[in-house]
């Protein structure tokens, strides 16, 4: 049996998909190290010291965490883009070399997520195989494997001027160029993050060694039914195989290790908030792990949730500036708290709407509980997915947001009701999100198309001659 390398970018939306393959090659009987930075580590096992490493999972004894060094121990805000990539190489070499990693065989296979390219050139030195992650949808990983290496490139830039422009690329609607993933649309000022990213993407896509350049494989957070037309278009000697989805929740008795983001709060409470509302009845409000929104947006929404008269589980990371302790919440039909377990908030049968920015984790885990999403994209992959979720999928509503880039309460006020409400768009957005519930359920079960492809991979990496749905 095979022994997996996972080596993950320390933020918690690629941790918990990466985390959960992990469970699940467990489950298939491989054996797993997962690897992210010590301070990503340090957060996930707070109790544990440098010491500890390689840790061991109390739940298995197959699964284990191995992270690799950065050079910058103490806090995830590391720029673990650049500066440190040599630092990483080293320290993940000499793991992914190792005769054993604590009785286990030595490591047969490296599996990694996106923004990491330094990861693949230490598999391909040693001669591992590998396989990338897709922790985003399909429908973005064409845009860009067509943006790099299909002229597309050139089609963007030439109409700068113009970003209305709708661009076909293959299986997907027809999208413009507004609506593309924010690295790719055209600024009048540069941005060094975005370059930044769009630079380690680039890198993937081109470079000859990594996955997607060897055309080797591709396993993607997103599942057949899904994004069908875009999985039957991309090209077959890529083997893009959808997987997912891949929720943060244990499969196999085991616990997950705590969320990487400090901040708690006392689970009881907000479940205990929500079985006091009858179903489909309070709307949740979040936006991921990396977004801060700003003062004037949190007093929009605090508006916004006083006049829709509706109960609200709302999650604010860091300052609550902005946020106002209304009437809402002095009644007790508000809350406000600064994280919690999305997954079992969002399944709790409670909630009836999910305010979010359409990142991709949080977008799957709604289509995953049947929950309708009113967004507002910020950047990345964001502007895209809603217009998965708003044209395609039909599960949810974009919100309008003003000139000054702020969503009104009154904007939000009226998406709530189309969402909630008694209308017979709300209905069918409503149907369609329990629609997209169950297919999810059916591809994630026993015999199930991605549970069937995860088999497959793991049956086929000996061959290489992978054959999937
Ligand atoms: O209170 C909370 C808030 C979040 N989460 C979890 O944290 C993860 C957050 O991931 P995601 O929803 O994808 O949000 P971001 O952290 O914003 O995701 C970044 O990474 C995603 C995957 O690459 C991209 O789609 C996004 O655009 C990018 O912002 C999810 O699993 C959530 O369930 C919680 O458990 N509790």
């Amino acid at each position: 049996m095979d022994h997996f390398l996972l080596v993950c970018f320390p933020v918690q939306s690629s941790i918990n998909p990466l985390l959960n393959l992990a469970h699940r090659l467990v489950h298939a009987g491989a054996h797993v190290t997962f690897s992210t930075t010590i301070a990503a580590h340090k957060c996930m096992f707070p109790a544990s010291s440098m010491l500890d490493f390689p840790l061991n999972d109390p739940h298995t004894n197959r699964l284990t965490y191995f992270p690799y060094s950065d050079g910058n121990n103490e806090t995830k805000q590391s720029n673990y883009f650049l500066e440190t990539r040599d630092m990483c190489r080293r320290s993940l070499r000499s793991i992914a070399s190792a005769p054993s990693i604590d009785g286990r065989p030595a490591i047969t296979f490296v599996i990694y997520t996106i923004v990491i390219p330094w990861v693949p050139e230490v598999a391909a030195e040693l001669g591992l195989p590998m396989a990338l992650l897709w922790t985003q949808p399909a429908t973005i990983f064409s845009i860009y494997y067509h943006y790099f290496h299909g002229g597309y490139k050139e089609l963007i830039v030439s109409h700068s001027d113009d970003q209305s422009y709708c661009l076909q690329f293959p299986g997907v609607s027809p999208i413009s160029i507004r609506d593309l993933p924010s690295y790719l649309v055209p600024k009048p000022e540069s941005d060094k993050f975005e370059e930044v990213i769009l630079g380690l993407l680039e890198e993937m896509f081109l470079n000859k060694r990594t996955t997607v350049g060897v055309h080797e494989i591709v396993l993607v957070n997103s599942f057949h039914d899904l994004e069908h037309d875009v999985f039957m278009s991309i090209d077959a000697k890529l083997n893009v195989i959808p997987i997912g989805p891949l929720l943060p929740s244990p499969i196999d008795g085991g616990i997950l290790p705590e969320n990487i983001v400090k901040e708690t709060n006392d689970v009881k409470e907000y479940m205990e908030f929500l079985n006091r509302w009858p179903a489909n009845s309070v709307i949740y409000l979040s936006f991921g792990s990396i977004y801060f929104m700003k003062k004037e947006q949190n007093t929009e929404f605090s508006l916004a949730l006083r006049d829709s008269g509706r109960p609200y589980l709302w999650v604010v990371r860091g300052a609550k500036e902005g946020v106002e302790v209304n009437e809402s919440v002095e009644k007790g039909t508000g809350l406000v708290i600064s994280w919690c377990s999305q997954v079992d908030v969002l399944s709790h049968n409670a909630v009836g709407c999910f305010v979010t920015h359409f990142s991709w984790n949080s977008t799957l885990e709604s289509i995953a509980s049947g929950v309708p999403m009113i967004g507002l994209p910020q950047c990345s992959d964001q502007p895209t997915n809603v217009e998965l979720v708003k044209g395609t999928w039909k599960n949810g509503v974009k919100a309008k947001v003003g000139e000054d880039g702020v969503l009104k309460s009154s904007e939000l006020c009226k998406c709530l009701e189309t969402v909630m409400g008694d209308g017979e768009r709300g209905k069918k957005i409503r149907e369609n999100a329990k629609m997209w519930k169950e297919k999810t359920s059916m591809s994630v079960m026993d015999g199930g198309s991605s549970d069937l492809n995860l088999m497959n991979f793991i049956k086929d990496i000996a061959k290489c001659k992978p054959s999937y749905v």
